[in-house]
């Protein structure tokens, strides 16, 4: 699968922002150029959330971070990227004059990908020396969790950037749709707009207010088009007799006076000052940045259901989810180099993000077994235990596990964690894991575990393959020449 090596993003208001942070959560470097004399705290903050979400989202081992470097000029930005997204505001002029300035700037490989909303990339790559390399990837907001980017090309796109630019979105947990053609506000926005008139006319019509219409969506039919969109959801309701019936039934009503879709309401001061006054009753109470974080956890939670869904096979969304975590499972964290087997292993570099943290202001106990399992993996991960051989119908489980808790970390605090195998045999696997505060190598929590070889498929335990044993057995070896850890074979309890 093709990945992006290095991005540039030209625009870090609310949408470029959010590509950084999916990119770099990707662990792709990522060269930003805005003029926004602010544009660093911004993305910062959108960083934030985002990293906040991916807490709480995942727990496949994220590559390391990506950096962001903040860049004077559009030109110096670009250089060395393959991968180049622009999200100034929609102004078709402006675009264009930034893109030709992309253009002119990059290799003529690097992909070029605007995420206007509804122009049309013709347009766009009109004065483009290299227009065959554009396209537009329209995504949804916000770009670190939706998985979605509309890719659209114009006369001038070739097919084969298209079809790149989908493989490359792969990796960093995104669905690239490409359009059979290109239109005005392409498939989302035609939908989001449709439905955006007609609810301004049922607010200027006084027949409910903005908080009555959120309802009407987020507890009917907004759950629905989460999972299964509009055509699958409408087969269902044609009942047995399916799709044939349900058009046969319901569509009569599109001639009806059912909606005003041709009218645009005037936007006038009247009603603007009403739709500001009802959000602001609405949700007023609340800052930006904590709706975004309400929401953020709320589509967290969606998505993890929707993983879950089709029989754990994962569905719509929830099905990106799993196999953007199959990705991250299989790079394992990222490149690291081999361990030293003479002390124990340092497998784990992680930080406590904001939804690790509980309320009594630290570190909450389950996100220790997460540190712990992960660390467990990537040992499995060294002796050849993958995701492969997992599918392949062998794994390890964890039989047993004592954790001791010795100090506390705070939000932000970076860790790294350690592992000693004590011992092991063709079937077990026993180990001792510390995590520890990076900063001052205070160790803070242990975990003694216990590890059986297993058949998945059959339900039960099984000599581990020779080759598993074999790059296992160097490890044990060098590790059976350590001190035993304080705190090995300790039970549970006060002293009588
Ligand atoms: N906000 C949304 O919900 C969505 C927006 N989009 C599209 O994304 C694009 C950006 O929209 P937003 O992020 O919402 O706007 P925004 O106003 O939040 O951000 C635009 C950013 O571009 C910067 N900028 C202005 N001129 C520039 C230049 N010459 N070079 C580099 N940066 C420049 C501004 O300083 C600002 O930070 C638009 O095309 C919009 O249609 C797409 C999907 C959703
Ligand atoms: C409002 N909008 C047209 C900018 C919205 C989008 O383009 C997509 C979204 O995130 O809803």
């Amino acid at each position: 699968m093709s990945s992006i090596q290095k991005a540039a993003c030209i625009g870090g208001g609310v949408i470029g922002g959010a590509w950084a942070a999916r990119f770099v959560l990707a662990g792709i470097d990522v060269d930003m150029y805005d003029p926004h004399p602010e544009a660093e705290r911004i993305v910062g903050e959108v960083l934030g959330n985002a990293e906040r979400a991916y807490a709480m989202l995942t727990m496949a081992p994220l590559p390391p971070r990506g950096k962001i470097t903040f860049c004077k000029s559009i030109k110096e930005a670009v250089e060395g990227a393959d991968w180049i997204q622009e999200s100034v505001p929609e102004r078709l002029e402006l675009k264009r004059n930034v893109i030709t300035q992309i253009d002119a700037a990059t290799d003529p490989q690097a992909l070029i990908g605007s995420s206007t909303s509804g122009l049309m990339p013709t347009d766009l790559q009109r004065d483009m020396k290299h227009p065959e390399r554009f396209f537009v990837a329209h995504p949804y907001n916000p770009v670190y969790l939706l998985p979605l980017a509309e890719l659209v090309g114009g006369q001038k796109t070739s097919p084969e950037t298209l079809k790149a630019a989908q493989e490359k979105l792969a990796p960093i947990g995104m669905k690239g749709v490409i359009l059979k053609k290109e239109i005005e506000a392409f498939v989302g926005d035609r939908l989001l707009e449709a439905v955006w008139r007609e609810g301004l006319w049922l607010i200027h019509d006084d027949i409910c207010d903005t908080e009555t219409l959120d309802d009407v969506i987020r507890y009917s039919f907004g759950m629905r088009w989460a999972q299964m969109g509009l055509f699958e959801t409408y087969r269902i309701a044609g009942g047995e007799a399916g799709m044939r019936h349900f058009l046969a039934q319901f569509g009569p009503c599109l001639s009806w006076p059912w909606t005003k879709l041709t009218d645009v309401v005037d936007l006038d001061d009247a009603l603007i000052d009403k739709i500001a006054a009802q959000s602001d009753a609405q949700s007023g109470a609340r800052g930006i940045r904590e709706l975004e974080r309400i929401r953020d956890e709320n589509l967290v939670g969606i998505m993890q259901a929707l993983k879950a869904g089709d029989g754990g096979q994962g569905w719509g969304a929830g099905k990106i989810l799993a196999e953007f975590e199959k990705h991250l499972w299989v790079q394992g964290g990222g490149a690291k180099k081999e361990p030293d087997f003479s002390a124990p292993l340092r497998l784990l570099d992680t930080k406590v993000g904001a939804a690790w943290v509980d309320y009594n202001g630290h570190m909450t106990e389950y996100r220790y077994l997460q540190v712990f399992a992960d660390t467990a993996d990537m040992l499995l991960r060294l002796i050849g235990v993958d995701f492969a051989y997992v599918e392949a119908g062998h794994s390890y489980y964890t039989v047993e596990t004592h954790i001791r808790h010795l100090g506390e970390a705070k939000l932000g605090q970076k860790l790294y964690s350690t592992l000693q195998v004590l011992s092991s045999d063709d079937k077990r696997l026993r180990f001792f894991t510390t995590i520890y505060n990076a900063e001052t190598n205070e160790a803070l929590a242990t975990a003694e575990q216990l590890m059986l070889h297993v058949d998945s498929k059959a339900g039960k335990s099984v000599a581990a393959p020779f080759d598993v044993l074999a790059k296992l057995k160097p490890i044990a070896e060098a590790h059976a020449k350590l001190p035993i850890p304080e705190g090995v074979g300790r039970s549970v309890g006060q002293k009588r």
